[in-house]
């Protein structure tokens, strides 16, 4: 009984601890009109569903790839968009973001004086492969960790500099769901993406202080080109699995994206099995919110239990592919 009661009155007390923290913790909202917002990966898929986003709400916008073609088509897309289009602009750069860094600190820089400072960076450039660990080259992993994990890296180098003279900056990192649940096929992926994860909280703890807020995305399956592609190959078991976690649009996504970015949200998830993984894993990343704080606290023995019942279920599907592939021999 009297422990009961202590542990109540210790998680009172830690409640009115968060409560007293909580004019701390978050930014101030930040507002699109006018901001130059650089999307890596602008040209396909979320990155250019980003920059429609940004272009609605009265951002200029820059969009980085390497097609030209692809290029200037999502250019023309995106100015149909534009909420004044005599005072906004779209900007687009053709380079390869996982290639040598002094190409894209050229680019970014040439971004820049075009459009001034960057206010909202959103790293979306990347790509995903889908195998059996015992069909991927070793190369695949490093050719992972080149477009998801270095392409981020190096222009997220590149404007640091000029957000900590503006003493402002956003900076979202496209993760996903497998960049928080190592899942089935996505050995070289998953870990390219958990990479994104170390780094963003070491450098958010890092650049609080100059007013920079980090956002690391975690989309589920989205309908999109680059995961039309990822389909060659993909082990019926990945299907299986990721399906369960449902197949998302591109402008939902985007739109979740954005409205957390603005408000300067750590973690950002989409639907409620999202909802899940993210109050799950939410390990020691930064908040900005006392209900998210709240929620992560209350919710996680519980979404635990649930993830159990989840993994049982992936532990089934993968025992049953197992067997008809040991029939079908
Ligand atoms: N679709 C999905 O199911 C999910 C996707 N994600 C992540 O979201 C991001 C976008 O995915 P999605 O929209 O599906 O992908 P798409 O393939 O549709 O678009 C990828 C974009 O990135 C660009 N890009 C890729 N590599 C480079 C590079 N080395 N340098 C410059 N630009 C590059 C592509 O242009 P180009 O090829 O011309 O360079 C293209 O604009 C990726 O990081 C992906 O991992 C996360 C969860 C789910
Ligand atoms: C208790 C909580 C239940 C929910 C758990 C769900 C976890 C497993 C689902 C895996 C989904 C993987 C999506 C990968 C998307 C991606 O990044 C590629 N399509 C890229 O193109």
């Amino acid at each position: 009984m009297y422990w009961l009661m202590l542990g109540i009155a210790l998680f009172g007390i830690f409640l009115i601890v968060l409560y007293l923290m909580s004019p701390l913790l978050g930014p101030k909202a930040l507002s699109l009109h006018r901001a130059h917002v650089l999307v890596t990966g602008g040209s396909s898929g979320i990155g250019k569903a980003v920059a429609i986003e940004a272009a609605k709400q009265g951002a200029n916008i820059s969009i980085i790839a390497r097609n030209k073609t692809k290029l200037m088509q999502a250019k023309q897309e995106i100015e149909s968009f534009l909420k004044n289009s005599e005072k906004q602009k779209v900007e687009m750069y053709s380079v390869d973001l996982s290639g040598d860094y002094s190409e894209v600190e050229k680019t970014i820089k040439q971004a820049e004086l075009n459009l001034g400072p960057v206010k909202l960076l959103i790293n979306c450039a990347g790509n995903a492969i889908a195998n059996y660990f015992e069909n991927l080259p070793v190369s695949e992993f490093r050719r992972m960790m080149e477009m998801n994990y270095f392409s981020t890296v190096n222009v997220t180098k590149a404007v640091i500099t000029s957000m900590i003279e503006q003493q402002f900056g956003r900076i979202v990192f496209v993760s996903s769901v497998a960049g928080q649940v190592g899942v089935f096929g996505f050995t070289a992926y998953s870990a390219a993406k958990f990479a994104l994860r170390g780094f963003a909280e070491a450098l958010q703890m890092e650049m609080k202080v100059n007013n920079i807020y980090i956002t690391l995305a975690f989309p589920p399956d989205t309908d999109t080109p680059g995961l039309a592609a990822e389909q060659i190959g993909k082990p019926r078991e990945t299907k299986l699995i990721s399906e369960s976690a449902g197949l998302f649009q591109p402008d939902e996504v985007a739109r979740v994206i954005i409205e957390d970015t603005k408000k300067g949200k750590f973690l950002c998830s989409m639907g409620l099995d999202g909802y899940i993984v993210a109050m799950l894993t939410a390990g020691m990343s930064p908040v900005i919110s006392i209900m998210d704080a709240l929620q992560q606290v209350i919710t996680m023995g519980l979404f635990r239990a649930i993830s159990l019942v989840y993994l049982r279920f992936y532990d089934g599907v993968v025992t049953q592919c197992a067997e008809e592939k040991k029939k079908d021999n």
